[in-house]
């Protein structure tokens, strides 16, 4: 049956598309955060950066990856990309996870071998949650990457955090001894942007250009 007036348009994918968004802000306090998103993003997404130390919650790594989302889509006012990294021993089922600031912070690289060291599975995780706030009034978008290893005592440069004790899976050398290129080839940073990429070429968002 064919009737003469047209059917209404679908509604958009996303509800945003079209409509001119201001460049993603990315907040982070961690220097070396950013120098690794700069280099994996390259110019796929245009964003800017605010070096601001938010208050994290206790809790699940995605609870606490968005509510970060929220806070700093708050101080923006405007659309932010944050993240929070986990470092997870399979021994302690997932813990340090979110809280590995303080402990590597409290115990040093030193500290968390010993802490595995009464269990025979030296196996962990790396893992990082992307959370996306399109506004402050917009609930935020988890994306999640991870990267499968082992611990191990302190072998390379010591500028980023736990990489002198993370060997990832298939590799003889820590993250730390890698190439930075190598690691970002690899690392659960990239993986989780690798979907956040993705989620921009599927929303279809569109930047304001400055002016
Ligand atoms: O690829 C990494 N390789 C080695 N170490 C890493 C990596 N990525 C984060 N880290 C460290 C930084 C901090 O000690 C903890 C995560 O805590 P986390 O709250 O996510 O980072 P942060 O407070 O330094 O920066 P932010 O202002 O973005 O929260 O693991
Ligand atoms: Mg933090």
């Amino acid at each position: 049956m064919s009737s003469s007036t047209s059917p209404p348009p679908p509604p958009p994918p996303n509800a945003m598309m079209g409509s001119s968004l201001r460049p993603v802000t990315f907040v982070t306090g961690n220097a070396k955060k950013l120098e690794e998103v700069r280099a994996i993003l390259g110019n796929s997404i245009p964003f800017k950066s605010l070096k601001l130390e938010l208050p994290e919650l206790q809790g699940e790594p995605e609870e606490i990856s968005k509510e970060k989302a929220r806070l700093a889509a708050i101080e923006v006012n405007g659309p932010v990309l944050v993240e929070d990294t986990c470092l997870c021993f399979n021994a302690l089922n997932g813990l340090p996870g979110p809280y590995i600031k303080w402990f590597l912070q409290k115990t040093g690289h030193e500290g968390l071998n010993n802490l595995l060291a009464a269990y025979e599975d030296k196996s962990a995780y790396a893992m990082c949650v992307f959370s996306l706030a399109l506004g402050p009034s917009v609930e935020p978008m988890a994306f999640v990457g991870k990267t499968q290893g082992k611990i191990v005592p302190a072998r390379g440069p010591t500028d980023f955090g736990w990489d002198p004790i993370f060997q990832p899976d298939g590799y003889e050398l820590t993250y730390a001894e890698m190439p930075k290129e190598e690691k970002n080839k690899i690392s659960h940073r990239s993986r989780a942007l690798a979907m956040v990429r993705a989620h921009f070429a599927e929303a279809g968002y569109r930047f304001q250009t400055d002016g």
